[in-house]
């Protein structure tokens, strides 16, 4: 996915290269889950992988700090642990606003399994929660949960194209009441799970007290 033209070179190689990062760590989380080598390697490997801590935390952010690869003017959540390419726990779900509503998509490898070969329930919650918020958003703030509602109809396959498809029904002042579904690319029209949810813009006063400087990025 390209980069907005007007964010800087420097921001958009840091983009580029957190992004590299994310889909590394995440080949490797996929291969930790999946491998069944012998104890001794799996040993030797987690020492290893230690060692690569140190030179990232030689710069880093604490709570509170916005992470400035997320950019400034055309802010990018790089992070969001549904969507963000530069979060290896993020399947990451590619999002996509068509005519109005939100459309996601990802595949699910074995780390978030649940029942064997299939979707952990709460995975789902987290990508219908983070599709919802995209329909939200497209009203014009962002917003946050405020109710979710799920209804797991059938279970979500592993490593299979998914297609999570959410938009705003109701809308009262700073409040949208919006639906969601989570089905396979292949075959969109049978929901394996369904969700309702309601948002809130928070007012400027709960704004404030919640992000306090970071107020600017969410609102
Ligand atoms: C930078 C780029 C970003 C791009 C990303 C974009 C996408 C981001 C996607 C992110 C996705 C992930 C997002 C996340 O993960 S957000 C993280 C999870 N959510 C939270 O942590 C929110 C916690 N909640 C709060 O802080 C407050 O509730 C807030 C501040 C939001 C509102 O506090 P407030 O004090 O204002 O309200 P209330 O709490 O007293 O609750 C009010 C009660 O009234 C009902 N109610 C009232 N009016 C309406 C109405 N019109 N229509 C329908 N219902 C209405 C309401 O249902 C409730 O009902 P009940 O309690 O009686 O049952």
């Amino acid at each position: 996915m390209s980069d907005p033209v007007d964010v800087d070179d420097d921001l958009a190689q840091r983009r580029r290269a957190a992004r590299e990062l994310g889909a590394a760590l995440r080949e490797l989380t996929d291969a930790a889950v999946s491998t069944e080598v012998d104890a001794a390697t799996l040993t030797d490997l987690a020492e290893q992988v230690r060692a690569l801590v140190p030179p990232l935390t030689a710069a880093s952010r604490v709570r509170g700090e916005p992470a400035t690869v997320d950019g400034g003017q055309r802010a990018r959540r790089m992070y969001n642990p549904a969507s963000g390419p530069g979060n290896p726990i993020a399947p990451p779900m590619k999002v996509e606003i068509v005519d109005g509503t939100a459309i996601g998509r990802c595949t699910l490898g074995l780390a978030y399994e649940g029942p064997p070969s299939y979707g952990h329930g709460g995975i789902s919650a987290l990508l219908l929660d983070q599709i919802l918020g995209h329909a939200h958003s497209t009203r014009g703030k962002h917003g946050m949960t405020v109710k979710l509602a799920l209804r797991y109809r059938r279970p979500v396959p592993l490593q299979t194209p998914l297609r999570i498809v959410g938009r705003v029904e109701r809308v009262d002042g700073r409040w949208t009441e919006s639906v969601a579904t989570i089905s396979t690319e292949d075959d969109p029209d049978t929901v394996l799970v369904e969700a309702r949810g309601v948002f809130a813009v928070p007012s400027a006063e709960q704004a404030k007290r919640l992000f306090g400087e970071l107020e600017r990025l969410v609102r």
